[in-house]
């Protein structure tokens, strides 16, 4: 896989069960970034195959103009996932999505049977991306050496509802049972240079609380989230999209910056606070997050 595709914008990674053929034939029109086709908690223990069967059909034949493909297979500790890495690979699905993923040993399993599975349907060898979702204290612990532990790997994923359990931890209005794994989490992908979603918002008529989540993660440095409905699309899209003034202080920065380099001068000031080189990088990021979210025309980046 190329940098471009592992890089790709992923505001929104929106879970569909594909047990549900209704929801797996369009739901590209609701335009998330990714959508996670799931084959793990969604999907009863009954319906595994008829829903990887229609995971293939689906991957196979459905136009989803452009929005990314990821599959999130059964657990490395049920008879299924062997086959669900077959049927994603040889559909042509863009990632898989590892649940209650513990150690580097995981992922490694799972990057063998892809590679198998690659060469078996004659897929590019290394096209698959991998993801994990850290669900436990082990996991999250392990979260470096799992960010690392693969070239394919794409991000890293908190699931809070495996981890409140195995956390023994209580649900709280402002997320305090989740404070430590999130920093965890975003430390460990930055430090591996890959990216960090933050977990999906389960009261989905709620879309104040939403906001203040998506908030809150945003601004602790994740990339994105995981979905559970179309509801909540545009909210995390808003959230994640830089404002126009945001856009435009990046680009006085930039310039600012650049033009005193040139004089000499290392601080200075603009609109109204004091900027130095250290604020350039973080610029350029808001105007290149502006552009993948297509509201960003000028020609900085
Ligand atoms: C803890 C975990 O593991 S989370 C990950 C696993 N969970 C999942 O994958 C669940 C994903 N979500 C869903 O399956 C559904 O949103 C449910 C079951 C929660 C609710 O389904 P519904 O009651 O049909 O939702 P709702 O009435 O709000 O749906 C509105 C429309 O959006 C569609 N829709 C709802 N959720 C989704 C989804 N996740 N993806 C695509 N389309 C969806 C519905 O088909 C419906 O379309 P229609 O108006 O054309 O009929
Ligand atoms: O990945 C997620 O956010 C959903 C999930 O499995 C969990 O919360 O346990
Ligand atoms: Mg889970």
């Amino acid at each position: 896989m190329t940098d471009a595709q592992k890089n790709r914008i992923r505001r929104t990674m929106m879970f569909l069960n594909t047990q549900r053929a209704a929801l797996v034939k369009d739901s590209y029109v609701y335009k998330p970034d990714s959508v996670l086709l799931d084959l793990e908690d969604a999907v009863a223990e009954g319906e595994k195959d008829s829903a990887r069967v229609q995971l293939y059909n689906t991957l196979k034949y459905v136009d989803y103009h452009g929005v990314e493909r990821f599959v999130r297979i059964n657990g490395l500790d049920t008879p299924h996932y062997k086959e669900d890495i077959r049927a994603s690979v040889a559909g042509g699905a863009d990632g898989i999505r590892i649940p209650k993923t513990e150690t580097k040993n995981d992922v490694a399993l799972v990057e063998e049977l892809v590679e198998k599975a690659e060469k078996e349907f004659g897929r590019p060898v290394g096209s698959t991306m991998l993801m994990a979702a850290l669900e436990s204290p082990r996991a999250v612990l392990n979260a470096y050496e799992i960010a690392t532990s693969s070239d394919r790997m794409m991000g890293i994923a908190l699931s809070a509802g495996d981890f409140k359990r195995t956390m023994h931890a209580r649900q709280t209005a402002d997320g305090s049972e989740l404070a430590t794994a999130r920093g965890l989490i975003i430390m460990a992908a930055r430090a591996a240079g890959i990216m960090a979603f933050d977990t999906v918002y389960t009261n989905i008529d709620d879309i104040a609380g939403l906001r203040r989540e998506a908030e809150l993660i945003r601004d602790m440095g994740f990339d994105g989230k995981s979905l559970i409905s179309p509801k909540q699309i545009a909210t995390i899209h808003e959230v994640f999209t830089p404002t126009e003034k945001e856009i435009s202080r990046a680009e006085h920065l930039i310039l600012a910056v650049e033009e005193n380099k040139k004089k000499g001068v290392g601080v200075l000031v603009v609109d109204g606070a004091m900027v130095d080189i250290a604020m350039v990088e973080g610029a350029y990021r808001t105007l290149t997050l502006a552009k993948a979210s297509g509201v960003y025309k000028g020609g900085l980046v």
